[in-house]
């Protein structure tokens, strides 16, 4: 059984009288930062000039500065910027400003990971990574509970750095739901592909082909957004809460037979398959050099594809429905 830590295995004293840059202000970094300053810690925030959460980071009562100098101010400084442009920010504007005994933090594994950035040996380098979009870091945390997270300790110059990335876990609120010990290979391995075959490609991918199957047969649009996409939380929340189980008991009979009967001839061996190129491409690098070019020309596929998926008929129908329910909160905000 794995080894889990919780609230009673971490000190925030860890961290207590050492500055936390935050760089970034994004899902994950609006997110942890007001986490870890409502946990009592002195925290920073890293911005670029003319950044458009430089005000709200401001609002939400932050210490806010540039990149480079809440490099130079802090003692830890956890990199919370697209995977993507990592690299080139911290050898411009955060490696100048770091000194022996500080720590590097990162919510990915994938720029130590994939050798993108390489830390000097005087500095800890461990990762706090919630498993959770950043929005529901923040959201659950507010209310009194947590999501569970991974830490990784890559580099213990001070000694320190299990126990310091403990306490930034508890800042978090991650040790409120458990943590699990792992390796930046392990963290960036599995989350890269959960979110590619599973979370977010997988389940993005079901939603849209089963709602062109639908409407290629002539069912409203309407209806087809309301049974592939919008009872999909639903059911999803039944899964979370109590496992595949609860969810089978929750829905009809007709609903578990068919379910259980035809669902492994939608994901079959050939998905199977896929998943295994997936991993084996994450694993070799090749998806981490693809990603990597792809922030180097300023996301040209990443612009386009957003772009038709955007312009999906399930997106189309979905947001005039959706204006008709202002209780899902649709905007595309920070909270
Ligand atoms: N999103 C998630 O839920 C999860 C993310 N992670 C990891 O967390 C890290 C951050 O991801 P995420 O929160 O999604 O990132 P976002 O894209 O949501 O936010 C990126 C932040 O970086 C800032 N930024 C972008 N470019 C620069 C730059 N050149 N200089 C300074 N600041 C810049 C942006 O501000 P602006 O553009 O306004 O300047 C923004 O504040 C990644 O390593 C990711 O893998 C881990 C778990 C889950
Ligand atoms: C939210 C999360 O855990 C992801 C899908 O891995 C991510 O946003 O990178
Ligand atoms: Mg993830
Ligand atoms: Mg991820």
């Amino acid at each position: 059984m794995v080894e889990m830590f919780y609230d009673k295995d971490a000190d925030l004293g860890a961290l207590k009288g050492k500055t936390v840059a935050v760089m970034g202000y994004g899902s994950q970094g609006h997110a942890q930062a007001q986490n870890l300053h409502d946990s009592g810690l002195d925290v920073v925030i890293g911005l670029r000039e003319g950044s458009r959460r430089w005000a709200q980071a401001e609002n939400d009562g932050l210490k806010v500065m540039t990149v480079a100098d809440a490099a130079k101010a802090a003692d830890v400084i956890q990199i919370l910027l697209p995977d993507e442009i990592q690299s080139q920010v911290y050898y411009a504007e955060i490696e100048p400003g770091l000194e022996a005994g500080n720590a590097l933090v990162f919510s990915h594994g994938f720029n130590i990971h994939y050798n993108q950035i390489v830390p000097s040996k005087d500095v800890d380098v461990y990762m706090v990574a919630p498993k959770s979009p950043g929005h529901l870091v923040r959201r659950t945390y507010n209310e009194g509970a947590g999501v569970p997270g991974l830490i990784a300790i890559y580099q213990d110059a001070t000694g320190n750095a299990h126990e310091m990335a403990l306490a930034h876990a508890k800042g978090v609120g991650c040790t409120r739901a458990g943590v699990i010990e792992t390796t930046f290979r392990e963290e960036t391995e599995t989350d890269l592909f959960g979110e590619q075959v599973d979370l977010c490609g997988g389940v993005a991918s079901l939603i849209k082909t089963s709602f062109e199957v639908l409407v290629e047969a002539g069912y409203q649009p309407e209806m087809a957004y309301f049974e592939t996409l919008h009872e999909l939380k639903l059911i999803v929340d039944l899964i979370h809460e109590g496992g595949l189980e609860k969810m089978w008991y929750s829905v009809s009979n007709t609903a578990e037979y068919g379910g259980l009967t035809v669902g492994p001839q939608v994901i079959n061996e050939e998905s199977r398959e896929a998943m295994y190129i997936a991993l084996e491409r994450i694993q070799n690098g090749e998806f981490a050099r693809e990603f990597v070019l792809e922030g180097q020309t300023n996301h040209a596929v990443l612009t386009s594809m957003e772009r038709l998926e955007n312009e999906h008929p399930v997106e189309v129908v979905g947001k005039k429905l959706r204006a008709m329910m202002p209780w899902l909160n649709s905007e595309l905000n920070e909270e």
